[in-house]
């Protein structure tokens, strides 16, 4: 497992704000393995959220982040693979309990509807909080 590394994806919808938060994650000192899209062309947002799935599971990454216009495609396709939690924030609060109480491994965002300062709030928070645990794990184990 590649504690350090967290892998990206979006569709081309999330493509700026992508770039963004890579540059973001780099001055924080993590490596980013960087799955596409790789322009504002347009393509299929499964596919990226697909790819993000299937790096985790794989152990190329330890977390993920996904990006779409709304955010909600994408977690549906990484949602599907079993052992993924992707969380859609729009706050630092849902954010922070994603990780508190899901222990998600995906964070995912829509790049039309939060602002790149709120994404990266967001982001300082999915990455700094840890799974609180205890009454917590059971249920996120029965999410299989
Ligand atoms: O949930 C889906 C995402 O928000 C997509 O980014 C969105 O549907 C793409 O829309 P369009 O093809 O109009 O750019």
């Amino acid at each position: 497992m590649q504690q350090n590394r967290i892998a990206i994806a979006s569709d081309h919808g999330g493509f700026a704000l992508k770039s963004a938060l890579k540059a973001y994650l780099v001055d924080r000192g993590h490596e980013v393995l960087d799955l596409g899209a790789d322009s504002t062309e347009s393509v299929d947002y499964p596919d990226f959220g697909n790819k993000l799935a299937a790096a985790i599971s794989q152990g190329e990454a330890a977390r993920g982040v996904v990006i779409c216009g709304t955010g909600i495609g994408i977690s549906i396709a990484v949602n599907r693979h079993a052992g993924l939690r992707a969380a859609l924030c729009h706050d630092v609060t849902t954010a922070r309990l994603s990780r508190e109480h899901n222990d998600a491994n995906v964070l995912a965002l829509g790049a039309r509807v939060v602002g790149e300062e709120v994404a990266k709030d967001c982001l300082a928070a999915f990455l700094d909080t840890p799974f609180a645990g205890g009454r917590h794990a059971p249920r996120v184990a029965k999410l299989g």
